[in-house]
């Protein structure tokens, strides 16, 4: 079958010194759903931006390949990569606020999403709200009027119009308060049962990956150091697979 991902010897460098990221390599299978978890600068949001074509100089891929089903990207140019992104991979980051338009309402900004998609966009419009669990007056709302949680779950609702093959979600509930990131995280999955989304969830938090991914990548320095089930993770020989293992059994013990 083909992956929807597949990510091979990725190497992302900045000027001469050691490789950001170093022959990095994993699969996602259609519909799946995996996290990428690691310390705060082991590289989770370069292979991110490498992913979603967002890269910008000084930082370079240097080596590897990067399909999307089966399809080369590494190579497109950037009208090409305009298209992908939205069509067929998605990217939500940890400061939603970026991705929205300040000075135009949410209905406007969905259902422009939906023109894009191709699809009517007022009843879609409202049912990604639902979906996301947020009411339909908030579609009259300008982003400076929404939460953090609130926008998060606008994105989602994006995601949802334009069914992208794979969806990113860099660190899409830090900051947030555990009960908006429940919600954020049933929107999230939601979004991935409607759509057959293959999903690579990023966190430092093993338990907000668990509430997603039953499959976890583990990166330590720029390498991929462990790619296992997240019940396994307390096992693994990878010191830093064990680490995040610990850590999130100890907050789950304290809480
Ligand atoms: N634009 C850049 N130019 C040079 N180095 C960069 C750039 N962006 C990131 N790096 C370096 O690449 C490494 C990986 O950064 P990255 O942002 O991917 O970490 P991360 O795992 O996402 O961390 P966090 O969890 O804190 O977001 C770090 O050493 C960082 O300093």
């Amino acid at each position: 079958m083909v992956k929807a991902l597949s990510v091979k010897d990725l190497t992302i460098t900045c000027g001469v010194a050691r490789p950001l990221l170093d022959r990095v390599g994993f699969d996602l299978a259609p519909g799946e759903r995996v996290g990428l978890v690691g310390a705060s600068g082991c590289g989770k949001s370069l292979t991110a931006g490498a992913l979603c074509g967002l890269l910008r100089p000084p930082l370079r891929v240097s080596g590897g390949s990067v399909r999307l089903d089966g399809r080369e990207v590494l190579d497109l140019s950037a009208a090409s990569w305009r298209r992908v992104r939205g069509e067929r991979i998605f990217q939500i980051f940890q400061s939603p606020g970026t991705a929205l338009t300040p000075g135009r309402r949410i209905r406007t900004q969905l259902t422009e999403t939906a023109r894009l998609a191709g699809v009517e966009a007022k009843a879609t419009v409202a049912a990604a709200l639902d979906a996301v669990a947020l009411e339909r007056r908030v579609a009259e709302f300008f982003p400076y009027q929404l939460s953090g949680g609130m926008k998060q779950r606008v994105l989602i609702a994006m995601a949802l119009i334009l069914r992208p093959r794979i969806l990113i979600a860099d660190e899409p509930t830090t900051g947030l308060d555990v009960l908006t990131e429940r919600e954020v995280l049933a929107a999230l999955n939601t979004m991935a049962d409607e759509t057959g989304a293959a999903v690579l969830f990023i966190s430092h938090d093993l338990r907000a990956v668990q509430e997603v991914a039953g499959r976890v990548l583990v990166m330590e320095h720029g390498r991929l150091v462990e790619n296992a089930s997240v019940s396994n993770l307390s096992l693994s020989p990878a010191r830093a697979a064990r680490q995040l293992a610990e850590a999130a059994h100890a907050l789950q013990g304290a809480c």
